[in-house]
This record gives structure tokens, sequence and C-alpha cells, in this order.
């Protein structure tokens, strides 16, 4: 496994003194799809911008490709597009002239070839020779992916593609970047969707306060995701777990009023009948029982929000 972008201590301040990012470290792969979950304001955008060289970070480093964003910027740059959450575009141009100016700019030879696949791979060429102000919401999100990969970039960088936008669109966007995927680009998304991140990302991270908090496989969160809680109401509270019961890793809840047991959703045995024959067997009587399922969204809301206690602390 190729690493492509490799972000080191990245710090932030802006002027003002206000940390937007607070040593950030983060190893991109080649070829994945990266989504950053992230609250409003959590730095997501400012980490985008640092690694693509429109914000200089304060201290840390950035390579891309092994070029370093700072002394070797061009080599660097011309190996990312990005696609900015805001829709800037030139009312008046038409779609294949503002693609192609958009590859000027990086000083590559004209190569329509190049124009006319990008057009068509994002169901563009069709509308090539409109105005851009004549397009949809979401055309017009498709002529800024163009504009990004005008010329050939291996790494591109999409801040929150999907905001604002409904769910057919949305559902469209998630193909483009699966199809840009195939052809070997490796995608870095920001989005605040928990379930974008679970529909399309390989690797997940979630960024709030400046820091990076967690960065893992889709596929193990999900495994997570699978955990369950059965919570045990009790006829009697009690005040301590019988040694009986002690391989069971059970949690005092309610006061003693239930007993919580987690367990994961994905194993072939839950354990949960055994656990019912043994808890009679401590001579604990049950009025009741309940199940729940932890979610990605509540790993996430619960990471963020103990990050919010360590800040207050
Ligand atoms: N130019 C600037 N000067 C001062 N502070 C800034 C500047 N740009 C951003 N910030 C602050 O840095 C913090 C991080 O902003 P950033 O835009 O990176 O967050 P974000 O995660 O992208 O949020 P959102 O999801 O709302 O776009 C915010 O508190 C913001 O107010």
């Amino acid at each position: 496994m190729t690493t492509i972008v490799e972000i080191d201590d990245l710090k932030k301040v802006y002027d003002g003194g206000f940390e937007a990012l607070k040593g950030v470290s983060l190893d991109i792969r080649e070829g994945e799809i990266l989504a950053l979950l992230g609250p409003n304001g959590a730095g997501k955008t400012t980490l985008i911008s640092t690694v693509c060289g429109i914000t200089n970070a304060t201290s840390g480093s950035v390579r891309v490709g092994g070029h370093d964003i700072v002394t070797d910027f061009r080599a660097a740059r011309a190996m990312i597009g990005l696609v900015p959450q805001e829709i800037s575009l030139e009312p008046f141009e038409t779609v294949i002239r503002a693609v192609r100016y958009s590859r000027g700019l990086f000083g590559c030879k004209r190569d329509d070839a190049h124009i006319e696949k990008v057009l068509r791979d994002l169901s563009l060429w069709d509308k090539r020779n409109a105005k851009t102000m004549e397009l949809s919401g979401g055309m017009k999100r498709r002529v800024l992916i163009a504009k990004a990969l005008s010329h050939q970039p291996r790494v591109l960088f999409l801040d929150e593609p999907t905001a604002g936008v409904d769910v057919e669109l949305r559902r469209d966007m998630w193909k483009v970047v699966a199809e840009l995927k195939a052809s070997g680009v490796t995608i870095i998304l920001t989005t605040h969707y928990i379930e974008e991140a679970e529909a399309i990302a390989d690797r997940v991270g979630v960024i709030a306060k400046g820091e990076l908090l967690l960065i893992e496989e889709k596929t193990a969160l999900m495994a997570r995701m699978g955990r369950k809680t059965l919570d045990i109401e009790l006829t009697d509270p009690v005040e301590t777990i019988p040694a009986s019961l002690s391989g069971y890793e059970l949690e005092i809840v309610q006061d003693g009023a239930a007993l919580r047991y987690s367990y994961d959703t994905n194993a072939d045995r839950t354990g949960i009948t055994k656990l019912l024959s043994d808890l009679s067997g401590a001579g604990l009587q049950m009025s009741d029982l309940q199940t729940r399922q932890s979610s990605l969204e509540e790993i996430f809301v619960d990471l963020v929000a103990d990050n919010g206690k360590e800040e207050a602390a």
C-alpha cells in the first residue's frame, strides 16, 4: 500500500490567535476514498486548504507524491485537484471552455481528448456548449469536478460535495466518486453526513476542534456498529454483580435497577440464553429486557462530546 499524501503534525493558527488545526498527522493511501467527518468549524476546510497550498500552515509538513507542498509547491499542487465547497463559476462561460481554461492554469498543454473524456465521464458532454449559468445545481457541481480533473491530478479533494443537495443528487454524486476511484484517483472528501461516509468511504476520519480524533477502516467501524447492548431490568435493584456472573462483564445501570450486557451481533453466539439462565441461577429476577444498537452516528457524537469535555476540563 503506497502513501500518496503524508500530513505530519500540521498546525494552523489564524491571525488573531485561533488554533484551527492542533497537530494533525495523517497518511492517505493511494487509491482510497477517505471521508473526513466533523461538525461545523472542526477544521476540515482548513486542513484541505493547507494541503492544497491555499492556506499556509503555521508548522508541520505536507508531502504529496513525495513532493513538499511548500518547497516543491508546483510539483505537489500539480498532483492535486480541488473541488471547493462554494460553487463559483463564470456565468457566461461555456462548460468546455471553463474546463479547458482550468487545465491551462496548471500550464498543461491543450488536450481535447482528455477534456472530452472528463466531460463524458461526468455526463457533461451534451452540455459542453451550455453556459454554466444555464445549468442545474447538480450539473454545476459536476463542472467543478471536471475543472478539478482537467490537469489529470492523482488526488482529488472534495469539500462537502453534497452539502445542501437532495437525496437523488447525493446518490448521483456517490456514483461519480465511485467511478473516479475505479479510474485510479485517490479521493478525500469532507462531509457532515454520516450516511455519506458509510456509503462510499474506505476509511473514515473524525475531526473536531482541530484534532483528528479517529481514523479507521469503515468496515471496522461497521463491526463496532454491530455491537448491541441488552439492558436486563430487575425486579429488585442490586448494588453489586454476583460473583457467578463475573464472566459476562456486566455493567450496573439505572441505579442498580438494570444490568447492561454488551455483545457483538456479528458473533456466532451472543451468549444471551446462557446469561439469562445464569441470572436466575444467581437469584436475580428480571422484569423486562431492552436491546439497543450503537450506530456510527453515536460513536461520532460520543467522540465529539468527549473531546468537548476534555477541552472544558
Ligand atoms: N481566515 C480565518 N481567520 C480566522 N479564523 C478562521 C479563518 N478560517 C476559518 N477560521 C476558523 O477556523 C475554524 C475551522 O474552520 P473550517 O472552515 O476549517 O471548519 P470546517 O470543519 O470546514 O467547518 P464547516 O463544516 O462549517 O465548513 C472555525 O472556527 C473558523 O471560524
